[in-house]
C-alpha cells in the first residue's frame, strides 16, 4: 500500500510531494544534498539555527513556531506592557486568547505538531516572564520534550530571575534564550521600569533598575559561558533610550549575543499601558532602520521579527492560534513525526537548489553599476513569490544592488482582496504601507488593481511567479538596469 502522508485536509503521496504541496513550488534540482551554513558560520551554530524561524532569516521562510501562554506571572513593570488586555485580533507581544496550565499547553503542542509540519520550535514567551513563572515553565518543557524530543525548547524573559535557572535551561536542551535589556543606564532604566520585585522586596527608580541591569548582565554571561545562544530583544522608545541603543548593540556582542533583535514600543491608548496613556510615541519606520543600521558591525540584527502574541502558531507573520485553541483540540492527541521527517528532508534539499540559483544569479547581477533598488514580494513561505497580490497581509521588503540581495524588512497591511471584492480604502492603504518602494513582485494580481498601483506609482510584476525570492530579485534588477533594457521580463 503507499505510504499517503495526509496533512490537514491535503493526502500526499510522497515526501517530495509534500514538500510541493507545502511550499507551492518543487526541487529542480535532482543533485540536492544537505545545505551547509554561512561560510561565516561555525558547523554547530548552524546545526542550531537552520531550523529556528527566529534565529535564522533564512529559516524563517520554512519552519513555524509556537508560544504556549503558561506563564502568566512577571516580577518586573514595563511602562509598555499590559497583559490583562485581550484581544484575538490583535498581534503584540503579551497578547494572548487563553491561559493554558503545562498539562493543556503539552496537549496543544502535540496536536499543533501533529497538524503543521513546519513546526520546529516550542517558545514560552509569557505573556508574563518564563524564568519568574519557572514551575510552569520547566513542567511544561519536560512535558513536551519527552514526547516530542525533535522540537526545540526556547524561552523568553527579562532576565531579573533567569541566572536562578541557567543549570536547569542547560540541562534541559534549551539553547536558544531571549533576554530582553532596554537600556545600559539605571536612569533610563527608571523611566521605563517603575518597579522591580527581586529577592521578596519590591524596588523602585534608579534602584530597582540597577538590579535588573545588573541580573540581566549575569544571565547573559552565564548563558553564553554554557553554550546558550542568546537573543538580546531592545524595545526602541524614542526620546527614553534611542540615544543608548548603539552603545547596548556594541556591549552585547563582545559578551557575545548572538543577535540583536531592536523592536518598535507598540504603544495605543487603547492598550491601557503607562506609555499609550502618556502619549509615549513608538520610532517611524525610518527612525528604527536608522538605528538599526548605525549598528552594522556589531551584534548581528534581526529584521524579521513580528513582535508575536505570546500565544501565536504558525510561520511568523501568519497566526494560526485560532484553528488550536482548547474547545478545538482533541481530548486524546497523538503526534505523527514522520511528517516532520519528511517536511525538514524536504526543506534541506530545496535550500541547497535556492542558494544555487541565487549564486547564479549572483554572478550575473555583480557587473550591474545601479544605485540599490527596493522590492517588496509576496510570499507564503518556502522563499518563492507564490502569493496572489491580494491575499497579501504583508510584504517582506528586500533590497539588491551588485553585492548581493539583502532581507530589509517587512510591512503590514490588510489584505487587499476580501471575500474576492476589492476593497480600495485597503489599496490605498497598501500603497502607504509600500511608501519608498517602487516595486512588487508576487504570484498573480488583476487587472484593475495593478493599473491602480501603477498609477500611484509602484510596478506589481508577476512574470516570476513561484520562483526564489533572491534570484527573481536579483533577475529583475539586472534586467531594469541592463542598457539594452527593452522592457520585457525574461530571468
Ligand atoms: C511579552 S514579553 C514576555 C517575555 C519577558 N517577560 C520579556 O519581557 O522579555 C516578550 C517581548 O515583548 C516585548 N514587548 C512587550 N510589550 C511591548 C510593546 N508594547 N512594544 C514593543 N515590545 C513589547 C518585551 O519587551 C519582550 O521583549
Ligand atoms: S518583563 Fe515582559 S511580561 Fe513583564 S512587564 Fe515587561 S514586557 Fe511585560
Ligand atoms: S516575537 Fe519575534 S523572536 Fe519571538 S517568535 Fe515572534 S518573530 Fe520570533
Amino acid at each position: 500500500m503507499a505510504n499517503i502522508i495526509s496533512l490537514g485536509g491535503l493526502q500526499v503521496a510522497s515526501r517530495e510531494d509534500l514538500g510541493k504541496a507545502l511550499a507551492g513550488g518543487g526541487c529542480a534540482s535532482s543533485s540536492c544534498g544537505s545545505a551547509e551554513g554561512p561560510a561565516d558560520m561555525a558547523p554547530e551554530t548552524w546545526a542550531k539555527v537552520k531550523d529556528h524561524p527566529c534565529y535564522s532569516e533564512e529559516a524563517h521562510h520554512y519552519f513555524a513556531r509556537m508560544h504556549v501562554a503558561v506563564a502568566p506571572a512577571c516580577n518586573i513593570q514595563c511602562n509598555y506592557c499590559n497583559r490583562k488586555y485581550d484581544c484575538a485580533n490583535e498581534s503584540r507581544p503579551g497578547v494572548v486568547s487563553e491561559r493554558l496550565t503545562p498539562e493543556q499547553a503539552a496537549r496543544k503542542v502535540i496536536a499543533v505538531a501533529a497538524e503543521v509540519p513546519q513546526l520546529s520550535v516550542l517558545g514560552i514567551a509569557g505573556p508574563g516572564d518564563a524564568a519568574y513563572d519557572w514551575r510552569k515553565t520547566k513542567a511544561t518543557f519536560d512535558l513536551v520534550s519527552r514526547r516530542l524530543p525533535d522540537i526545540k525548547l526556547c524561552l523568553s524573559s527579562n532576565g531579573l530571575a533567569l541566572p536562578d535557572h541557567v543549570d536547569e535551561i542547560v540541562a534541559m536542551n534549551v539553547d536558544h534564550v531571549t533576554l530582553t535589556i532596554n537600556t545600559l543606564d539605571p536612569e533610563v532604566g527608571a523611566r521605563i521600569y517603575p518597579w522591580v520585585f527581586h529577592r521578596g522586596r519590591r524596588h523602585t527608580g534608579v534602584e530597582g533598575a540597577t538590579i535588573l541591569l545588573a541580573r540581566q548582565m549575569q544571565s547573559l554571561d552565564m548563558l553564553v559561558a554554557r553554550g546558550v545562544l542568546v537573543k538580546v530583544n531592545s524595545v526602541m522608545i524614542p526620546g527614553i533610550n534611542d540615544a543608548g541603543l548603539i552603545e547596548l548593540n556594541r556591549v552585547v556582542k563582545a559578551k557575545g549575543a548572538f543577535l540583536h533583535n531592536i523592536m518598535p514600543l507598540i504603544s495605543d491608548p487603547a492598550h491601557g499601558t503607562q506609555f499609550g496613556l502618556t502619549g509615549q510615541r513608538g520610532p517611524s519606520a525610518a527612525e528604527l532602520r536608522a538605528v538599526q543600521e548605525a549598528c552594522s558591525g556589531g551584534a548581528n540584527l534581526m529584521k524579521h521579527c513580528r513582535q508575536c502574541r505570546a500565544d501565536a502558531v504558525g510561520l511568523l507573520g501568519e497566526d494560526r492560534g485560532q484553528e488550536f485553541t482548547l474547545d478545538k483540540l482533541p481530548e486524546v492527541v497523538s503526534d505523527d513525526p514522520e511528517k516532520r521527517a519528511a517536511y525538514r528532508d524536504w526543506v534541506a534539499r530545496e535550500r541547497e537548489d535556492r542558494r544555487a540559483a541565487t549564486a547564479a544569479a549572483q554572478v550575473a547581477a555583480e557587473v550591474v553599476e545601479a544605485p540599490p533598488l527596493l522590492v517588496a514580494v509576496c510570499t507564503k513561505g518556502g522563499g518563492r513569490i507564490n502569493q496572489h497580490f491580494g491575499h497579501a497581509t504583508e510584504f517582506q521588503v528586500y533590497e539588491v544592488d551588485r553585492t548581493g540581495v539583502r532581507f530589509v524588512t517587512h510591512r503590514r497591511a490588510d489584505n487587499y482582496c476580501v471575500g474576492g471584492h476589492g476593497d480600495d480604502d485597503t489599496l490605498a492603504e497598501v500603497i502607504r504601507t509600500l511608501d519608498g518602494v517602487p516595486v512588487v513582485l508576487c504570484a498573480r494580481i488583476g487587472e484593475a488593481p495593478r493599473a491602480k498601483m501603477a498609477a500611484a506609482g509602484i510596478e506589481v510584476i508577476d512574470a516570476y511567479a513561484q520562483d526564489y525570492l533572491e534570484p527573481a530579485i536579483s533577475a529583475l534588477f539586472r534586467l531594469r538596469n541592463a542598457p539594452s533594457d527593452t522592457g520585457a521580463l525574461s530571468a
